[in-house]
């Protein structure tokens, strides 16, 4: 039977600095705010006969990627239901709730995700790291991303085959 072992990388370096609110409903956000947002991850893969299942540094190398792609940026949520983003000459404006905000596009992300919380943030680098990991024998993967101390979302993806 394959033996599996669990790798499991959650490094102080892997980090990116970010601006962001949260949007609670159609009227309802927090003011704009920033973290350092931490991530971590978990790697289940088959052990083979010399006592290696895969090479951490790998995915320690695509963690540090995922951050540093990331890291100190305002981070928009571009599909969120509640609010509108308008792309400008040099700015994106944001139109939320009959506010408007605007914001710098060399300053800003416009992510592919519902809101900027830490469980769209994990989804949406999860998906990231898979499709980077693709053709590996990896079994399970989960991401981690933690806007502080004791507060993190994680998403999750099995192996298909
Ligand atoms: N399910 C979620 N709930 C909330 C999220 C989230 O991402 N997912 N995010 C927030 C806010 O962004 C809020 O800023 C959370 O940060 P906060 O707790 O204020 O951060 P601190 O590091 O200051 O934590 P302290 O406990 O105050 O030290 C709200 N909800």
């Amino acid at each position: 039977m394959t033996q599996l072992t669990t790798l499991y990388i959650d490094k102080e370096s892997h980090k990116f600095s970010a601006a962001h609110f949260t949007i609670f409903s159609a009227t309802e956000r927090e003011r704009l705010h920033g973290h350092n947002y931490s991530v971590s991850a978990k790697i289940v893969a088959p052990m083979g006969d010399n006592g290696f299942s895969a090479d951490y540094n790998v995915y320690k190398n695509r963690l540090k990627a995922l951050c540093d792609e990331l890291d100190e940026y305002m981070l928009l949520a571009g599909n969120s239901p509640y609010q509108t983003i308008e792309t400008l000459d040099d700015r994106y404006r944001v139109i939320f709730a009959g506010e408007v905000m605007e914001f710098l596009r060399c300053d800003t992300q416009v992510l592919p995700i519902r809101n900027a919380t830490v469980e769209e943030f994990s989804h949406y680098l999860l998906q990231k790291l898979v499709q980077r990991s693709e053709g590996e024998d990896i079994r399970e993967l989960q991401l981690c991303v933690a806007s502080g101390p004791g507060q993190k979302g994680c998403a999750s993806w099995h192996s298909s085959s």
